[in-house]
Formats: structure tokens, C-alpha cells, sequence
């Protein structure tokens, strides 16, 4: 069993799946929405460097197919041990060494450094062009608390899903989007709450907040998301797209004015007016736009 809330007649294993041993990564049966999800439940899916590795792999794999719109990030449960659920609880605290977390009994990659690399997931996560939604059926802690927050959109079980910054508790602190961005999202005092008093918040609160979009019962968690996946596949890519990245913009410096304007290059790229310009240059002869107005 993957889960339980995994409905095993709509999804298909990826190809990475037998890869992976920290996540699993699934293909909807028959829309373009694919299921990434923690699968520690043991631990509340905390994250150790493979765990990252593996996520950081499925996310790139996700991002080349070109017939997926929506990405579901999710965490594998109950536990076996207490039947208790989770999104994710953060860095797994007994990898962490002096320079980060550690790959220690990892035979495939014992040698590497320690590592903070679940910032670079955070990153693929804001520019990959498809819409991802956090699908939170429990804890969501520390380090998964922050990457509920740079999802898209966070659907969230009734029953059992809880928000907790645990950050300074452990002397950790993510000072992007974790907290600045969360900020944006729930106000300052809100945030600076979240963090300063450290507080357990119910779905419903997180709802009323500003950081979750719905809350649904927890049987119906993954049904829900598979029909916003549904949702989001029937627009158009291209405006989704650039909706994302519009939304990124304005917090994003100069790197979210890159990734937009990388996309309108694209868009400019699919012109016969850009193709003038290509074909004049590999022609030899002066390009000639007459034919294309200057738009106003
Ligand atoms: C999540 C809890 C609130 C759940 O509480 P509860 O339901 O009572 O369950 P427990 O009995 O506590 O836990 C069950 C079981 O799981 C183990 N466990 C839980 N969380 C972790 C964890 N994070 N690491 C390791 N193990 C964990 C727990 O020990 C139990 O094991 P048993 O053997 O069964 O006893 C609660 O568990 C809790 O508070 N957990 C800790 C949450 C936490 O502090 N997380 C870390 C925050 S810091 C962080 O996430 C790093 C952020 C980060 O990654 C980062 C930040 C900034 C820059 C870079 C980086 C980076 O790249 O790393």
C-alpha cells in the first residue's frame, strides 16, 4: 500500500518510482497531474539529503513532461508505528552534522558533505511552469511547513492535518520563503507569530489565515486533489504559465523578471516576425519587418 488515501486504480507508477526509496512518484491514469509524496511516515516524513535528492529528481522529471500541468506534493501515511499522519516534519534531525545534513549510512553517497539543499527543491518548486498544490493529510513542520508555503496552493485534511514552525526550536531558521514569504501570504504579525510563539494551527485556522485554500475531510484529501488537477489541466499552459509567474514576479527581484520575460522571449521566439530575424541572419540578407505592425 502506498497510502492510505491512495486510490491505486487512478494512478501509475513513473519509471523513477522503483528508483526511489525516500518518496514515490505517480502518474494520474488518465489526466495530466502527477503525485509526488513523502514516504517516511515513520518519522512524519522528515527529509534527509536522499530524500531531498530523490525530490529534487522527480520535480526536474515532472517539469520536462510537457502534457502535465499540475504537480500534487503530498506525504505517504499513517504510520505504521502510532497511526499518526503527516505532510512533512522538516529536516530529519538525527542526519544533521556540523555543515548540514548528513548522508551518513547512505552507502551510495556516504562521501558527500553535509548538505542544506532542500532550498533548491524550494526554488523548483516557485519556477517550475506548472501549477504544484500541497496536499497536507497532517503535520506540516519546520522545513514542511515552509514548503507548504511556497506551493502553489495548499488543500489540507479536516481531520488531521496541523501547521507548526518549529524552526528556532531546533536553531534552524529559513529566512526566504519559509518566513518572508509566508509573511506576503498571512501578514506580518501572523508570520512573525507563526515563528516568535511557535503555535499548533488547525486546518481550519490556517484556512482563515490566508496560508491554506480549503479544507476538505480526510477521506476526501486526495480525491479533491486529483479534481483540482483536473481543473487546472483543462486551461490553457500558456496563460497558467505566465499566471504563475506574474504572481512570482513582484517578489522575486530580477530573477522573477528573468523567468517572465524568458517566457515572453518564448512566446516572441514562435512568431513569423522572430522568424524573419532568424532566417535573415542564416539567409546573409538584411532582415525586412515591414509586414509586422509595432503593436500598441
Ligand atoms: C512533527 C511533530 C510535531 C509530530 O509530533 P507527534 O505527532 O507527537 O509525533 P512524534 O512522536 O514527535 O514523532 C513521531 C516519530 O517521528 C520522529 N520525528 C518527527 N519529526 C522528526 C524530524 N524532523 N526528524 C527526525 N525524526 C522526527 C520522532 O522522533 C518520532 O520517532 P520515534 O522513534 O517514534 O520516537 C514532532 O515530531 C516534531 O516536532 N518534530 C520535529 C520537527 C522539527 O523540528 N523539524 C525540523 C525543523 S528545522 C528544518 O526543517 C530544517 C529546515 C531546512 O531544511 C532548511 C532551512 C533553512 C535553510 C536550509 C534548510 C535545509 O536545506 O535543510
Amino acid at each position: 500500500m502506498v497510502s492510505e488515501l491512495f486510490d491505486p486504480e487512478c494512478w501509475e507508477p513513473t519509471a523513477l518510482n522503483d528508483e526511489f526509496r525516500d518518496i514515490t512518484y505517480h502518474r494520474a491514469a488518465d489526466s495530466g497531474t502527477v503525485r509526488i509524496a513523502f514516504d517516511r511516515p515513520d518519522v512524519r516524513n522528515a527529509f534527509r539529503p536522499r530524500t531531498i535528492d530523490e525530490l529534487y529528481d522527480a520535480l526536474d522529471h515532472a517539469k520536462r513532461q510537457t502534457d502535465v500541468g499540475c504537480i500534487l506534493l503530498t506525504g505517504n501515511g499513517p504510520s505504521p508505528k502510532d497511526g499518526g499522519w503527516a505532510f512533512c516534519s522538516g529536516g530529519d534531525q538525527t542526519s544533521r552534522g556540523e555543515d548540514g545534513y548528513q548522508y551518513d549510512g547512505d552507502e551510495e553517497r556516504a562521501s558527500e558533505q553535509g548538505r542544506l539543499h532542500i532550498l533548491e527543491v524550494q526554488r523548483l518548486i516557485r519556477h517550475v511552469p506548472k501549477i504544484v498544490v500541497c496536499v497536507v493529510p497532517g503535520w506540516a513542520v519546520g522545513g514542511g511547513h515552509s514548503l507548504h508555503v511556497v506551493c502553489d496552493l495548499t488543500l489540507a485534511s479536516e481531520d488531521h492535518a496541523k501547521f507548526l514552525q518549529t524552526d528556532p526550536d531546533v536553531a534552524s531558521y529559513d529566512a526566504g520563503f519559509g518566513s518572508a514569504y509566508l509573511a506576503k501570504q498571512i501578514g506580518q504579525k501572523k508570520a512573525r507569530e507563526v515563528f516568535f510563539l511557535g503555535k499548533t494551527y488547525s486546518a481550519e485556522e490556517a484556512a482563515e489565515m490566508g496560508m491554506v485554500n480549503e479544507v476538505v475531510p480526510h477521506e476526501e484529501v486526495e480525491e479533491t486533489a486529483l479534481e483540482w488537477g483536473e481543473r487546472i489541466n483543462a486551461k490553457s499552459p500558456t496563460a497558467m504559465r505566465m499566471l504563475k509567474y506574474a504572481f512570482n514576479m513582484t517578489d522575486d527581484g530580477m530573477v522573477g523578471q528573468q523567468v517572465f520575460a524568458g517566457e515572453a522571449t518564448r512566446l516572441g521566439y514562435m512568431t513569423d516576425e522572430a522568424a524573419e530575424g532568424r532566417d535573415a541572419f542564416v539567409e546573409g540578407r538584411d532582415p525586412d519587418f515591414d509586414e509586422f505592425a509595432w503593436h500598441y
